[in-house]
């Protein structure tokens, strides 16, 4: 008992409370974004903290876009500033906010701190964004003067009101009673210079970030990774504050606000919800920064040599509270951190913006045109889940979410009962079929929506059809035929595209006027179902219903809609999507034969969705024109033994006509929720042409002679292997290939070849982690006699192999990562190819 009471005296006050901000702001909604930050403060402020962050521009909002170039975002920015400054609830506290900055008629991004009446300092961003759908240097320059300050005037009315005149603006740190923190704004984050090394070599124990940063699937992981590796590394909390929900954009922000303390996370913040404010709580000691900081002796000694900071000293102590009050404990290390998976991603993220989509835009629900098919199905459920998320939200006492419920559906009483209660109110879904749909879709289409409880209806629109067509052949005295019937491909096509168009116009008509048969006022917003693979191959009718207000599914693959609907079958309780996953796509266009579907989409499209998003993903993230992704899939082809480059050359080929053709679309794309690393959203997040010659006859003429090539040398790796085989056999007796694989031994060991395959003599190396000796490296390559790693290596013009042999990797000891570059003396191709355990991954995580 003394002991406990003396190890209590001695941890008392030095704990630091602070709080970090996840907030659902909204671009240019100056008043909407002060009321969530004086909530967010408030918050903070009933849970003991003493310092308060939050997201990156959460005044102005962070998809202010060209409005960052009007002087009335700064003005609006500053006007909500000084609101802060002098709330009532903000007093005798640390607080800091994300706002756009203009300082010397340059703007900056910037984080503006202010104690007690006075702002203290204004850090501007030093590293900016420009990837993805970030384009920051279109707005905002960053501040390059490091280690430099100077003095700010505050505007006019700021300085009147503050009774203060300037404040210092730079690279500078706020040095309190017994501590120092310092930021390091999103981007500096994730560059290789980030910001937080040095502060922390100068002695900055709290580093702070404030984030926009976007949900992608997959990539969650990533801030949470980056946030503990840099509190591992250099010590010290970090904390990190992001925005969440839809701002205005086609981008979702992520949310998953967290702190760190060396190296483990202490506390975190969803990272999909519908509420607007969520506040995360975290206190630590801070002689726990400074015990694990002296004990990582060569951060200590580059730390000795470290250049300083400016330091605005402020006479405040941040542990204050747990000094006047002692007792509070520090937060411990949180367990593992679970990541939704894909699946529950794109039930859970689409969804959330959804509700902010409608809420935000005044409209009654949504209006869908439900073919049964896995696209549209799948948007049927995304608002089914949205439901889900809405009831229990108000389950859980979210005044604001029933309030928009109850403005949403004119009804100032409504409490919803159920998901499905909700979602037949919200949503309309409209079966629109002709003869030739099947009557399989019409079926799934009424199933699924009993299932889920939209208000449906099933109807024919060949009335509409034949009267358009009718118009033609009157004026034009032709009548178009299907191939079926004779017509050529492109009456058929026309055929095909007057049914799509037609559900759209209609599509527009019901979600005008549904609401007003159901005596309920304003209208509906048309939700689009069009997958991201589509849209890259084009396969679809300009203007038919892949046009609609916004689309939730647009940065989403097939591949992984499968996978969402088999995940929403269970955990949503949709049984009849077993039939519809089961189902092969298909666009009913065209005439039934004998009832039954004649046309499919991967037939029609000339490829799978799976080669869709293979491709999609070189195309995008591995930046791969038409010749080096032949390479690239040329080489895994020959190396997997089973299929013909040639046969891989023609699809290349065939991939980037249709692309090339109807890229063009992509500028009417209806706006989808951006999801996928390899959208081809040319909006923004992929500039491209929309006129491109479509025979690229360039690229493919180098694709035939890298054919040439590849074929000469099969040709005489084939009579190479035929001499071996017969020295081979004539008596050598050792070294021969076809020994099983991962034999490596002691470390580093470079093993004789595994395996035996004629096809890749001349380009495939085989490589297989050993698990019985730490870093163990056995390497086979496709020739049939023995050849030694020299050899390989000679061979190649480049191969790498970094194999890790320590403790605790998460892949275990022994993890391999393998690349390959050889160089023909044709002109040359290389490959990053052989990667033993799947695990090159782009920046997003994503496996290229
Ligand atoms: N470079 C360019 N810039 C601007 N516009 C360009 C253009 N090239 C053609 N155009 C115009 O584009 C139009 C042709 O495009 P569009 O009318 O869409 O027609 P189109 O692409 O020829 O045909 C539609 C395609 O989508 C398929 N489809 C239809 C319906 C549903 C589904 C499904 O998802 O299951 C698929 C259908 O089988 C066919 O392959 C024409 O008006 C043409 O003049
Ligand atoms: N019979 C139909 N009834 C209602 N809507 C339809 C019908 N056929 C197509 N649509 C709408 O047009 C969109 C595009 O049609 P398309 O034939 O390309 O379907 P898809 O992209 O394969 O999607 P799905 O998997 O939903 O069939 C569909 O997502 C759907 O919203
Ligand atoms: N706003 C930013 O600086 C974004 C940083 C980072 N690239 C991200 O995706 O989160």
């Amino acid at each position: 008992m003394a002991m406990l009471t003396k190890k209590a005296r001695l941890t008392m006050g030095r704990n630091v409370r602070v709080a970090v901000a996840t907030l659902n702001q909204w671009a240019m909604d100056f008043q909407g974004n002060l009321e969530r930050i004086l909530l967010s403060i408030g918050i903070a402020a009933e849970n003991g903290a003493t310092y308060r962050t939050g997201p990156e521009l959460e005044v102005s909002g962070y998809s202010c876009e060209d409005h960052f170039h009007e002087p009335d975002t700064y003005l609006h920015s500053w006007e909500v500033l000084l609101e802060l400054v002098k709330a009532p609830v903000a007093q005798g506290m640390l607080i800091d906010v994300g706002m756009p900055v203009q300082h010397r008629n340059v703007t900056y991004n910037c984080r503006v701190a202010f104690y007690n009446g006075r702002v203290v300092l204004i850090r501007p961003k030093m590293i900016m964004c420009d990837d993805g759908n970030y384009r920051e240097t279109r707005w905002f320059s960053p501040w390059t003067k490091e280690r430099q300050t100077e003095d700010y005037q505050l505007p006019r009315f700021v300085a009147l009101a503050l009774g203060q005149e300037t404040v210092p603006i730079g690279d500078a740190v706020i040095a309190t009673l017994d501590t120092c923190l310092g930021y390091e704004i999103c981007e500096e984050l994730w560059n290789p210079r980030s910001k937080h090394i040095d502060m922390s070599l100068a002695g900055v124990e709290i580093i702070v970030n404030g984030s926009g940063s976007y949900m992608q699937l997959r990539k969650a992981h990533i801030t949470t990774d980056l946030i503990r590796n840099a509190s591992y590394k250099a010590g010290g909390a970090y904390l990190f504050s992001n925005l969440r929900g839809c701002d205005g954009q086609r981008v979702y922000f992520n949310g998953c606000s967290a702190v760190a303390l060396n190296g483990a996370i202490i506390a975190r913040g969803r990272q999909f919800a519908l509420s607007e404010v969520d506040v995360t709580v975290a206190s630590f000691d801070l002689q726990d920064v400074r015990a694990y900081r002296g004990a990582l002796r060569s951060r200590s000694s580059l730390a000795a040599s470290a250049p300083t900071y400016p330091r605005v000293q402020l006479q405040l102590e941040l542990a204050a509270s747990d000094r006047e009050h002692p007792g509070t404990p520090a937060s411990s290390p949180l367990d593992e951190w679970v990541y939704h998976r894909p699946e529950e991603e794109i039930a859970l993220g689409p969804a959330c913006w959804l509700w902010d989509y409608l809420r935000r835009s005044g409209q009654g629900g949504f209006f869908l045109p439900l073919s049964g098919g896995v696209d549209s199905s799948s948007t049927a459920i995304i608002v089914y889940s949205m439901c889900w998320l809405v009831v229990d939200a108000i389950e859980q006492g979210d005044r604001q979410v029933r309030d928009d419920c109850r403005k949403i559906l004119a009804d100032p009483e409504y409490v919803p009962k159920s998901a499905s209660e909700l979602c037949g109110r919200l949503l309309f879904t409209c079966y629109m079929g002709t003869e030739n749909s099947s009557r399989e879709t019409r079926q799934r289409a009424v199933t699924l929506a009993s299932q889920i409880g939209s208000s449906h209806q099933d109807i024919r629109i060949d009335e509409a059809i034949t009267a358009l067509l009718s118009i033609f052949q009157r004026t034009t005295g032709m009548m178009p035929r299907f191939r079926k019937d004779g017509g050529c491909p492109r009456q058929n096509l026309a055929l095909q595209n007057i049914q799509a168009r037609a559900r759209m116009v209609l599509s527009y008509l019901f979600a005008q006027l549904m609401l007003w048969v159901k005596q309920r006022p304003g209208g509906l917003l048309v939700l689009g179902s069009a997958n991201v693979d589509e849209a890259l191959r084009g396969y679809m009718t300009k203007y038919d219903c892949s046009s609609a207000d916004v689309n939730p599914i647009g940065g989403i693959s097939k591949e992984d809609l499968r996978r969402f609907l088999a995940y929403a079958q269970v955990e949503l309780g949709v049984p009849v999507v077993a039939d519809i996953v089961a189902a092969p796509p298909t666009a009913e266009l065209e005439p039934l034969v004998d009832g039954a579907i004649a046309q499919t989409d991967e037939e029609d499209m000339g490829l799978t969705y799976k080669e869709l998003s293979e491709f999609g993903r070189l195309r995008k993230q591995a930046f791969c024109g038409p010749f080096s992704m032949f390479c690239k899939l040329a080489a895994a082809a020959v190396a997997d033994g089973n299929r013909d480059p040639k046969e891989v050359a023609d699809r290349v080929k065939h991939f980037f006509r249709c692309y090339a053709i109807n890229r063009h679309k992509m500028t009417v794309l209806t706006p989808s929720y951006h999801a996928e690393s390899y959208s081809p959203d040319d909006n923004r997040f992929d500039h491209r042409p929309f006129l491109y010659r479509a025979s690229w006859t360039w690229q493919f003429r180098a694709i035939d002679a890298e054919l040439e090539l590849l074929a000469r040398h099969q040709t005489r790796a084939e009579t190479e292997d035929e001499r071996h085989t017969n020295t081979t056999a004539a008596g050598s007796g050792g070294g021969g290939g076809g020994g099983g694989g991962g034999g490596g031994g002691g470390d580093g060991a470079i093993n004789a070849p595994t395996t035996t395959n004629a096809n890749a003599a001349s380009n495939a190396l085989f490589f297989s982690n050993s698990s019985s000796g730490g870093g163990g490296v056995s390497v086979g390559v496709g020739m049939s006699s023995a050849a030694s790693a020299h050899q390989l290596v000679h061979q190649s013009s480049g191969l790498f192999l970094a194999g890790s042999g320590g403790t605790g990797a998460s892949d275990g000891p022994g993890q391999l990562t393998v690349g390959l570059t050889k160089s023909h003396s044709s002109g040359g191709y290389s490959r990053m190819h052989s990667n033993v355990m799947g695990k090159i991954k782009d920046r997003t995580g994503v496996p290229v």
